[in-house]
């Protein structure tokens, strides 16, 4: 598959901390990449870095570069609105807006100019239908997002996502809040979504990362010790640390 994004010699700094140290990686078009590793090691940075959201954190620096289809994700003309519309992303926890079913999805189209309110009624149905949501809200549009389970929440924030048309989707723990079935529904989910869409997935479920992706990358304390095919990283590791880590001996 053709590389979709790359990091390249890709460090990050809080302040003087260095959180993340010379990350090189690529992320193939139409496939599912888990970023895995022990908790602060840096995976939520990274995916932070893929769409630009650590610019939002005050004090925050980058070093060496990140490409979107080989263009550079960092360069000054870059206009982050369309990159963050381009790379979308699905947070840890269900986060809708407190508004209807329907204006959770038609608003991200509208600050993305979008007026037409056919073409949006269309847009809703469509993403809530690729979110597998469609069947169980389409008689409550007009309810209040809030009133929906978590695990239908976070479909709901995935097709919310999706609406504005995304080449790449970063979920960061998406179902780490959810119920098995409804982890079961994301994981399928997921599955489909792969055909339309470049995936990359912070997770914490050794399972769920052997499951869901087909490639895999063991980050420990800000850096990038191994990556590769997901059967080969789960079965036979290069690295002592990414065995330690994927056996539960450490983590
Ligand atoms: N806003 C921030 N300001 C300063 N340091 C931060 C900030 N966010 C994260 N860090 C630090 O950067 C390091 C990496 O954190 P990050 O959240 O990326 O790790 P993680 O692997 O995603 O962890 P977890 O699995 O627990 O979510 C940690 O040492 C963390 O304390």
């Amino acid at each position: 598959m053709p590389i979709k994004m790359s990091a390249n010699h890709l460090s990050f700094f809080y302040g003087d901390f260095e959180a993340l140290s010379d990350i090189t990686l690529d992320f193939e078009q139409n496939q599912v990449t888990a970023l895995i590793g022990p908790s602060g090691c840096g995976k939520s940075t990274f995916l932070r870095c893929l769409n630009r959201m650590n610019d939002l954190i005050p004090g925050t620096r980058v070093e060496g570069e990140i490409t979107l289809d080989g263009q550079p994700v960092y360069g000054s003309r870059v206009d982050v609105v369309n990159l963050r519309r381009m790379v979308g992303m699905v947070f840890q926890k269900p986060n809708p807006f407190p508004k209807t079913i329907f204006e959770n999805i038609a608003y991200g189209l509208r600050i993305n100019g979008v007026k037409d309110k056919s073409l949006i009624a269309n847009k809703v149905e469509e993403s809530l239908k690729q979110a597998a949501l469609w069947e169980e809200v389409k008689d409550r549009l007009s309810a209040s997002a809030l009133g929906l389970s978590g695990g239908q929440q976070q479909r709901l924030c995935i097709a919310r996502a999706l609406a504005v048309e995304p080449e790449v989707l970063l979920m960061d723990e998406p179902a780490s809040a959810l119920d098995p079935i409804a982890t079961q529904k994301i994981e399928e989910l997921i599955h489909l979504l792969k055909a339309s869409y470049t995936i990359i997935i912070v997770t914490h479920n050794m399972q769920q990362a052997a499951r869901v992706s087909d490639t895999t990358a063991f980050f420990y304390i800000g850096k990038l010790i191994e990556t590769g095919e997901t059967d080969v990283i789960f079965t036979r590791p290069e690295k002592k640390q990414t065995e330690d880590y994927i056996t539960g001996r450490f983590g």
